[in-house]
């Protein structure tokens, strides 16, 4: 498959947890594991939250963003999506990227070292010159939104 390639630099302090990666050759994330130690899951009981490590720490290359996004399966079996969806994880960011997991379910829900939690899906981004003007144009949608156009 040829798609754009980003080399992204990584600095992995999760002792012998695997490198995030796609599962499949088209897939547009690479699964984020929890870097949870091996005899302390997590249990997130309805409605809670919590930032999980997920070992990396990465420099993503200026003009990209890293995007944190929930996992399908887990969000429709357990209720458990990104709090922040999707999360974002800036260039100049060198901490270690965390995923803000929320159970969303009415069951409490475990995870457990090195299961995977959610997608890193790096991203270009364009950066927005903010100029202050005194009208707009006119368009035929004007200020309509939020359902405007009907269901
Ligand atoms: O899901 C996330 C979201 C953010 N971050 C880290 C990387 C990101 O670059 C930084 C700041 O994120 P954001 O701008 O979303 O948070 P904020 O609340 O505005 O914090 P800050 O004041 O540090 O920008 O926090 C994560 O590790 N995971
Ligand atoms: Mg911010």
């Amino acid at each position: 498959m040829s798609r754009l390639t980003i080399p992204v630099r990584v600095l992995p302090h999760g002792e012998g947890l695997p490198l995030p990666r796609a599962q499949s050759e088209g897939a547009a994330g690479m699964d984020l594991l929890a870097a949870l130690p091996a005899d302390a899951p997590l249990t997130l009981a309805p409605g809670d939250r919590a930032a999980v490590a997920t070992g990396l720490e990465m420099a993503i290359p200026e003009g990209y963003e890293g995007q944190v996004r929930p996992r399908s399966g887990l969000a429709l079996k357990h209720g458990l999506t990104v709090a922040n969806a999707p999360g974002t994880i800036d260039c100049d960011y060198r901490g270690e990227v965390k995923v803000l997991l929320i159970n969303l379910g009415r069951e409490p829900v475990t995870i457990a070292r090195g299961e995977r939690i959610a997608q890193l899906v790096v991203a270009p981004v364009t950066a927005a010159d903010l100029v202050a003007v005194d009208s707009l144009d006119a368009t035929r949608r004007g200020a309509g939104g939020l359902g405007s156009t009907g269901r």
